[in-house]
């Protein structure tokens, strides 16, 4: 064994190690939460460039968020140094942006496509329903919807077998079919298309395949139990079975995104996809406290269907779980801030090693308005609130239009905008002229003395717009860099100026987001400037030459400045936001996985609100797949916690405008008590269900149901006659020591108050003239 080779398997495990080691052909890395996967795959390919001398073009290693990825690549750099620069290190969606790019003609795209997001597909699909005069019996948003899945699945128009008598699947195959033209006219692509064309291209061009399944000859993935058929297909193709060097790295336990038509089996059916693959279990998990893995334990056990894992820990067995009571949302956000302040002062833990998890995204308001009193400094992780900001989606609009003129969608979004008194009778006539003649919004703007019945005034206004962005178009070709570009398009279109004009402190507020997109290309310039020197550095420090014919040019080489940063922004994913230095990370559970945390709060710990309503409606027994899901959700939540994990409900929540009182999540009860530190003698009787008819499902009824149920039902019930402003507040038992008021029940000295001490002592109720503050 070479230095290289011993610093690299130094800090593994025996399966780690033989994961890493393992030769040709495909492997399967199976196993539960923190066991090392991510850090298989990162090693496993240094490994291959530094110890068995693959040139570093020839991997692609795939992950599944662009933050992932750059993490991966941060890490390879420091082990490889300046050959990490030529590794392809994305997630499935840039790699195939970027190698449509360069085969674009050969799908009928020029190189300067565009990528639209969720907003601009929603806008075509209403257009498709028009142009395809279908009867309006189905939403535009289910039809996006059913798109979106048809391509997940691989599946164009053509590809879709629907019954003659299936209305719904006879509209939406027309409607896609007239979408899929749009969008070609338009010169873009939607999300889904970027693998979609690119598994078509290689099934019709074997040269064009041949040439990628050359160069790639190791391929390996991150969180594969969540990639979906048309990922699974591109696969299939670049790393063929049964021999390929496919490394396939997940857990079954963890796949969550099957609402974006992820597929569990393809990681359980990996070993009859690729017969002879090695199978590799990894069981020592290195993240979390014994009791943080035995309730994530005791949670996903319940589901049906799983690969037997086992997962065990050197870690101490660690503190208690604390599980949190509140009388509604607003309070369980205040206790959150509170407990955040507290375990940064008492338990040493940095906020930026904290995390707030919730099942939705609306959850995040109230919370964050609580962190922000309570002055906590967080963060949301949603990556792409920043560009979905309406004069943000208006300047990207512009952006692209630069680029590429003929994207209706995009020139629709902001021919009045800022208002240049184009109304929408101008509007309808410039697109029935297009509709007609076949031509482009930008080609028909250029005809517009040809459109019938319009005056003077709105030919020169039409006249005016077209000669801006003619200008613009013209000014791309020669950027050199995104900024000058953004710099351009912003005073040109006089967005900023128009904000600025307005004065109102919302429209103030635009412009510095518009100035901060100004940023973001100047930080995406720098970057790539950089990256640029150190592909060239990479290439120039090749030891070898590439082969004959085989083509190792980086991926993104020719690509325009302003081109590649609408890329960038088109493929910023929900997960992708850089938490900086000293926050508390917010964020929803599905953005939490492949990340780790000292301590994690899990809010909203209810029924219908997770487990999601939807997972609560199902009619399959026990909830089927969705329940399922929720319950691998939940075990992806506990399990990102390294030390502590708080888990917390409101008695009462309103959510999506509605107040609902829900009983506790069904996997609190999963959960056995002693980790929450409670004793079965510390419980109080159950309440009347009479005090609790609010409730549309009273769980305390439930014979069946565990006793750890009553304990909160109990104190949440304490809550319902008293103010919030005694709890959280900490007391001194002669007894029992001290503790935290959960709950208070009358007010004064002879008030009951349910109390959670420290030590083993756990949750009691006492009068309150026994305790004293502090
Ligand atoms: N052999 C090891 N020795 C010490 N620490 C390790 C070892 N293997 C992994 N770790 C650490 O354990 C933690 C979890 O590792 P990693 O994130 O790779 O796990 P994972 O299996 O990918 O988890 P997840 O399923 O959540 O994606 C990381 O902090 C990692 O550095
Ligand atoms: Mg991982």
């Amino acid at each position: 064994m070479n230095a290289h080779e011993t610093a690299l398997l130094e800090d593994l495990n025996p399966p780690q190690a033989e994961a890493v080691l393992h030769g040709d052909g495909p492997l399967l890395v199976l196993s539960g939460a923190g066991s090392g996967k991510t850090r298989v795959i990162t090693r496993r390919v240094a490994h291959l460039v530094k110890v068995r001398r693959v040139f570093p073009w020839r991997i692609l290693a795939v992950t599944f968020t662009n933050k992932a990825a750059r993490e991966m690549r941060e890490r390879l750099t420091q082990l490889l140094g300046a050959q990490a620069n030529d590794l392809v290190v994305s997630t499935f969606h840039s790699a195939a942006a970027m190698i449509l790019r360069r085969e674009a003609e050969a799908v009928g795209l020029t190189k300067s496509f565009v990528i639209y997001d969720d907003g601009d597909q929603l806008n075509l699909v209403k257009r498709a329903m028009r142009d395809t005069g279908v009867e309006p019996v189905m939403q535009p948003r289910e039809i996006l919807h059913r798109i979106d899945q048809e391509k997940n699945a691989a599946r164009l128009p053509e590809d879709m077998h629907v019954e003659q008598e299936d209305i719904r699947g006879q509209i939406v195959k027309r409607v896609y079919a007239g979408y899929q033209k749009l969008l070609r006219a338009a010169n873009a692509v939607d999300f889904g298309d970027l693998l979609l064309l690119l598994v078509k291209l290689f099934r019709d061009r074997p040269d064009v395949l041949e040439r990628y399944r050359t160069r790639f000859t190791h391929v390996l993935v991150d969180e594969f139990q969540d990639t979906n058929p048309v990922q699974y297909a591109f696969l299939r193709q670049i790393a063929p079975p049964p021999s390929a060097n496919l490394v396939v790295v997940g857990d079954d336990d963890q796949s969550i995104y099957r609402w974006r038509g992820a597929n569990v089996d393809n990681i359980l059916q990996f070993p009859m996809q690729y017969p002879g693959a090695k199978v590799v279990k990894l069981e020592q998990n290195y993240r979390s406290d014994q009791n943080i893995l035995t309730a994530a334990h005791e949670v996903i056990s319940k589901n049906p269907r799983r690969m037997a894992k086992k997962l065990w820990s050197e870690r101490p067995k660690g503190e208690n779980l604390e599980l949190m009571l509140h009388r509604d949302e607003r309070a369980e956000a205040q206790e959150v801030a509170r407990r955040i302040l507290a375990v940064q002062r008492e338990g040493f833990i940095k906020f930026s090693s904290m995390a707030v998890f919730y099942r939705t995204n609306a959850q995040s308001r109230v919370l964050e308005e609580a962190l922000r009193l309570a002055r906590v400094p967080y963060q949301l992780v949603s990556g792409r609130s920043f560009y979905d900001r309406a004069e943000v989606r208006d300047a990207s609009a512009y952006l692209r239009l630069m680029v590429n003129p003929r994207s209706d969608a995009d020139l629709l979004r902001v021919l009045n905008v800022p208002a240049r008194g184009i109304g929408d009778t101008t509007e309808e006539r410039l697109t029935d002229f297009a509709n007609e003649q076949g031509l482009s919004l930008y080609e028909a703007l250029g005809e517009r003395h040809r459109i019938p019945s319009l005056n003077a005034t709105a030919q020169k206004r039409l006249g005016g717009f077209h000669q801006l962005l003619q200008s613009l178009h013209a000014f791309s070709l020669t950027a050199k860099d995104a900024a000058g570009a953004v710099d351009q398009m912003l005073k040109e279109s006089k967005l900023v100026e128009s904000l600025v004009a307005d004065g109102s402190d919302e429209a103030l507020t635009r412009a510095e987001n518009l100035k901060e997109l100004l940023g973001a290309a100047q930080e995406f310039d720098l970057k790539r400037a950089s990256d640029m020197v150190a592909a060239a550095q990479a290439v120039e420090a090749r030891e070898e030459e590439a082969p004959e014919g085989v083509d190792s040019a980086p991926l993104t080489a020719d690509v325009p400045p302003l081109q590649a940063f609408l890329e960038q922004i088109s493929l910023v994913g929900e997960a992708d936001a850089e938490v900086s230095e000293g926050r508390v990370a917010l964020m929803t559970l599905h953005a939490a996985k492949g990340l780790e945390f000292d301590a994690v709060f899990l809010t909203g710990l209810e029924e219908g609100v997770f487990p999601h309503s939807r997972a609560l409606k199902s009619e399959e027994p026990d909830g089927g797949e969705e329940m399922a899901e929720e319950r691998r959700l939940c075990y992806v939540g506990f399990t990102r916690a390294r030390k502590r994990l708080f888990v917390s409900l409101a008695q009462c929540r309103s959510l999506f405008g509605e107040l609902k009182y829900n009983p506790p999540s069904r996997f609190l009860a999963d959960v056995p008590q002693a980790l929450f530190g409670f004793k079965e003698n510390d419980l109080p009787p159950p309440p009347r269900a009479a005090a609790m008819p609010q409730r549309r499902r009273n769980w305390d009824d439930d014979e069946t149901g565990p006793r750890v149920d009553r304990s909160y039902s109990q104190a949440s019930s304490d809550m319902d006659g008293v103010g919030g402003d005694v709890r959280g507040m900490r007391v001194r038992h002669e007894q029992f020591g001290s503790g935290r008021i959960v709950a208070a029940e009358g007010s004064g000295p002879n008030a009951k108050v349910t109390v959670e001490f420290g030590g083993n002592v756990g949750l009691k109720r006492v009068i309150a003239r026994f305790l004293i503050p502090g």
